[in-house]
């Protein structure tokens, strides 16, 4: 039933973005100068989880490199790698080998062998929220050929983080804003994946139906367990995915999601995530508090906020209150 499994992996670029024909326009028009030999326009992308973000602009900078041969473009996670080095490695492995490069290669020399690019490269730097180093932002966009699409949940996390002359440069970048998927979206999504991964008949409507409700918008969550229930239903010995499939696929896709966000998560955000488990519901402040104790090297108040919003945005903890009476617990 299951014939091509890869489909249903989270970070496969599908062949086209389905519903999103919007922000595929903003993004493409931003980019589009490049071809002609102008300057692109800097993007920053911004939304909810699992809204399609990064398969976006993974999608578009892909269709650029092969309308134009001599543009290149790199994808970064600066939530996996989110220090000066790791980003600035990544960098340089879009545009040749980096053999050559080791942890005490100074890095002033790396940002050169960047600036001493030729042609356009655009580089995506997915939870660009989550870089620890603020000056590199600066610092890239220094360099002409270089153009950064920033990913982010919200912009003033990004915002934030920046002195005031380089706020100024993210302000005239291109918006592209994504919202959550409604009911339907999500559907026409599911089927095409069900079309591409699973044998004709394996899925029917009431049950992408029933996939979409439990995913409340979020593709990543619907195709974890549409790839769930397709694991269940062969486990079943069945050639089609039933409702009871699904009911028991849902779990434990979700284990498997919120693994897969713990994993990402850095010490310091898995240090504060630890507190809230150990204390149940506390407020930021609190939560400093203890979180100071447990490192010789503790991060602000502001970046702990920062930590917090990030580990609700992937449904790690949940919040309730606003202001200062705000609470967080861990996710249920
Ligand atoms: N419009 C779409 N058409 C086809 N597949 C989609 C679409 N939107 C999202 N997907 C798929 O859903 C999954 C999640 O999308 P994506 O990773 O782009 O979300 P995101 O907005 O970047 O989320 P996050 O902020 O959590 O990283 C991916 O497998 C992606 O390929």
């Amino acid at each position: 039933m299951l014939h091509n499994a890869r489909v249903l992996d989270a970070d496969w670029v599908p062949n086209d973005v389905i519903h999103r024909n919007a922000e595929k326009n903003r993004l493409r028009n931003a980019l589009q100068p490049v071809l002609d030999g102008d300057q692109p326009q800097d993007v920053l992308v911004e939304g909810p989880s699992g809204a399609g973000k990064t398969c976006l602009a993974r999608y578009t900078s892909a269709k650029l490199e092969e309308q134009a041969l001599d543009v290149q473009t790199q994808y970064v996670d600066c939530w996996n790698h989110s220090n000066r080095y790791r980003v600035l490695l990544d960098l340089l492995e879009g545009i040749g080998p980096t053999h050559d490069i080791h942890r005490n290669t100074p890095q002033d020399e790396m940002l050169s062998r960047l600036e001493q690019i030729d042609d356009p490269y655009v580089v995506i730097l997915d939870e660009a929220d989550q870089l620890a180093d603020k000056d590199l932002l600066r610092e890239l966009w220094a360099i002409p050929q270089l153009t950064v699409i920033l990913i982010a949940n919200r912009e003033e996390d990004i915002l934030n983080a920046l002195d005031e002359r380089v706020r100024s440069r993210l302000r005239s970048a291109m918006r592209v804003r994504f919202d959550q998927y409604h009911h339907d979206e999500l559907v026409a999504i599911l089927q095409a994946r069900a079309e591409a991964a699973l044998t004709p008949e394996a899925i029917d409507e009431p049950q992408l139906d029933q996939l979409a409700d439990a995913a409340a918008g979020n593709a990543r969550d619907a195709i974890t367990f549409l790839r769930q229930a397709a694991q269940e239903a062969e486990w079943d010995g069945r050639e089609a995915i039933t409702s009871q499939h699904i009911r028991t696929a849902i779990p434990a896709a979700r284990d498997t999601l919120r693994q897969r966000s713990l994993d990402k998560l850095s010490e310091d955000q898995r240090l504060i995530y630890d507190v809230l488990l150990e204390h149940g519901s506390l407020m930021p402040k609190e939560i400093h508090d203890h979180y100071t104790t447990r490192v010789d090297d503790p991060k602000t108040k502001r970046t702990v906020r920062k930590y917090l919003r990030k580990l609700e945005h992937y449904n790690l903890i949940e919040s309730e209150g606003e202001g200062p009476s705000r609470r967080y617990t861990p996710a249920t």
